[in-house]
């Protein structure tokens, strides 16, 4: 079979290329590789590129204050770690390795409802860092509960809802290596040590490993999802709720009508929908239906500091950093994700005192044109 992956077989950047050194060439498929032909995948990075920055001069960026406020906590950077699942494909220590390094920065880590390890397991490593759960909806609501409870009992501060899996995207590499990363990676920490999971078994994952993995990729897909059962998870807990993966202003605006308290704009980078729009292309309706009443987040295709310099001109309070701080952990493990962050941070700062601003907040889209 021909696959995107034979079309398109060039790293995206040396940062992917000695990654793909480091890792099986199948894990390193599943995780660099996107849906279908890949089209959204490179819209992604496309998006970027459309924008310039319209720079302004003698402002006196003696100081730069690259802090921002999310859900009343001060940010040194307005930079999270995205939910990544699966992590131990990529370095033997994992979500535990990306833990450390979020602590050493003081950057809020997502944490995977499909981490290699668990929740408790990656709140150890974290300390007092802030942390959010990402949830998959289980098409098991015992195990949604249990997950829930489980975060709000560790420490975890927002709950992320994917809304852009109701099943998963077509990963052409993934189906002709015959791949499966939960295989790799032993499974998902946070199910295997879950008793309302545990319970759904007829036998333990020690007496059958291959049932437990096909009953964690079975719950993860949840095509069910709808409106009124994220009313039922908001009943759950009274922690923040954002949604990931939305893309059109009228899912935004019945986020608003449904309480929720943040939108992620995602397209899962390029992972889910083949041919969807790219997430930066999708921000600014979304900013114009939501303004400045919830936060807004975005990821898919944030690689430098220029990148993250641009979401927030079009109306991002934050941004998400996914496959960059993966291939850092693949090449150095928690020093490499600290590698990764450190260069998009120094990109972020001289890009702020170049284009004439002092503050995270001055960044507007004023300072962009499109062309
Ligand atoms: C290997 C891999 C695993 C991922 N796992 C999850 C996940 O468990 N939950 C989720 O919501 N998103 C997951 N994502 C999507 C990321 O959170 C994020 O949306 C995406 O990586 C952004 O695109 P970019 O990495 O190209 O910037 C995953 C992405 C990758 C590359
Ligand atoms: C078969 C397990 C898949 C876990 C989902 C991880 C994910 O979101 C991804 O994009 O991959």
């Amino acid at each position: 079979m021909i696959t995107a992956a034979d079309i398109q077989p060039e790293f995206e950047s040396l940062l992917e290329r000695k990654a793909f050194e480091k890792i099986r060439s199948e894990a390193f498929d599943y995780i660099a590789r996107g849906a279908g032909s890949e089209a959204t995948m490179q819209e992604n990075l496309l998006a970027f590129s459309k924008w310039k920055i319209r720079p302004r001069v003698l402002r006196n960026v003696a100081e730069i204050d690259m802090s921002s406020t999310l859900f009343d906590q001060k940010l040194s950077m307005p930079v999270l770690f995205a939910p990544i699942g699966v992590q131990r494909i990529a370095h033997p220590e994992g979500e535990l390795a990306s833990a450390r390094a979020a602590k050493e920065l003081n950057v809020p880590l997502v944490v995977s409802s499909a981490a290699s390890y668990s929740m408790e397991d990656i709140a150890n490593e974290l300390g007092g860092c802030s942390r959010w759960f990402q949830l998959y909806c289980s098409s098991e609501e015992i195990v949604t509960r249990s997950l829930v409870q489980r975060a709000e009992a560790n420490g975890y501060s927002a709950i992320v809802i994917t809304v852009d899996t109701p099943v998963l995207g077509i990963r052409e590499s993934d189906a002709r290596n015959q791949y499966s990363p939960l295989e790799e990676g032993d499974g998902c920490g946070n199910y295997l040590n879950d008793p309302a999971f545990l319970s759904l078994l007829d036998l333990s994952p020690e007496e059958d490993m291959k049932a437990a993995l096909q009953k964690q990729i079975d719950i993860i897909d949840q095509p069910g999802l709808d409106w009124d059962e994220l009313k039922k998870i908001r009943e759950l807990t009274s922690l923040p709720i954002l949604l990931k993966g939305v893309l059109h202003p009228e899912d935004a605006k019945l986020a608003l009508e449904n309480n929720v308290d943040g939108i992620i704009v995602s397209n899962h980078g390029g992972r889910q929908l083949d041919h969807c729009i790219a997430s930066l292309d999708a921000l600014p309706d979304i900013k114009n239906i939501v303004q400045d009443r919830i936060p807004i987040l975005l990821d898919s295709g944030i690689r430098s500091g220029v990148d993250v310099f641009k979401a927030l001109a079009l109306g991002a309070d934050a941004v998400l950093l996914g496959r960059p701080l993966v291939y850092g952990l693949a090449i150095n493990g928690e020093v490499g994700v600290m590698q990764v962050v450190h260069k998009i941070l120094h990109e972020l700062e001289i890009t702020m005192a170049l284009a004439g601003v002092r503050s995270i907040k001055e960044i507007n889209s004023d300072l962009l044109f499109k062309g």
